[in-house]
């Protein structure tokens, strides 16, 4: 666990910092509540789970929470919720604390067993509304409970392999989103040798390099092609009219 002298220390940064998210990203008190319980305890256990990288420590919340925050508002009417490989909770565990106010769950997909465990507890002490299911993705797709109405994932795997895990659970009407980084070209250029998509591009609220992927619709190319979706430059990039 992190001294109780380590975490004294952050203190004034990560006030500052989480005034900073939630000018970005703005919610009610009960939900501010939900999530300084969860940041009390990713503090606590960070020091012998690596859930964030320690560096990010004093930006935890503009760099994890307020960029999970802003995916709440690009789909404000779904209620179902998938968080791929939820590691230290982000988006996840954040999206559940929005949920339970808003009304909706989140199941949080995570194949390591100690995050795992660290994800209920952070569910637990927050109130928010999600389960934790501890499974490889590839290897639950088919009992996940469904239908589901949005998907989303971080820093977990290249844009065309996440295409592929959502492309069974994305019925009419549902949406993925992606949080992605810099090389989002490349990886939406990759993508589109697999897959028939039209992706929107919303750059991220917390700046940086950061971009959500927004798909509805994923189609199997029958064989490899070359590059059919819009490139970057063709981005929305607008946060908040994504419904
Ligand atoms: C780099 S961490 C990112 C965690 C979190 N999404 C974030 O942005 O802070 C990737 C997480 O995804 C999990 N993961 C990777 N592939 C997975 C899979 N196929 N199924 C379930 N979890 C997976 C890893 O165990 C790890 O906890």
């Amino acid at each position: 666990m992190a001294s109780r002298s380590q975490m004294d220390s952050l203190a004034p940064a990560l006030a500052a910092d989480k005034a900073a998210a939630l000018r970005l990203t703005p919610v009610s008190r009960e939900t501010e509540a939900r999530l300084d319980a969860y940041v009390e305890l990713l503090l606590q256990w960070q020091a012998k789970t690596n859930l964030v990288a320690p560096s990010t420590l004093p930006q935890l919340w503009t760099r994890h929470i307020a960029d999970s925050l802003q995916l709440a508002a690009l789909a404000p009417t779904a209620r179902t919720w998938l968080d791929i490989g939820s590691g230290g909770g982000f988006p996840g565990v954040v999206l559940a604390c929005v949920l339970a106010e808003r009304g909706g769950t989140v199941l949080l997909v995570e194949r390591i067993a100690k995050k795992a465990a660290f994800l209920r507890e952070a569910l637990r002490v927050s109130g928010g509304a999600g389960q934790v299911i501890l499974a490889d993705i590839g290897d639950c797709v088919d009992s996940l409970p469904q239908p589901l109405d949005c998907i989303t994932a971080r820093a977990v795997a290249p844009l065309h392999q996440l295409i592929g895990f959502a492309e069974p659970l994305l019925r009419p009407g549902a949406k993925a989103l992606f949080l992605k980084g810099q090389d989002v070209d490349a990886e939406l250029t990759e993508a589109a040798r697999y897959w028939k998509l039209q992706p929107r591009l919303h750059a991220s609220l917390t700046g940086g390099q950061g971009w959500i992927v927004e798909i509805d619709r994923i189609e199997r190319l029958e064989q490899s092609a070359s590059a059919s979706v819009a490139p970057k430059s063709a981005a929305t990039g607008s946060v908040g009219t994504g419904e």
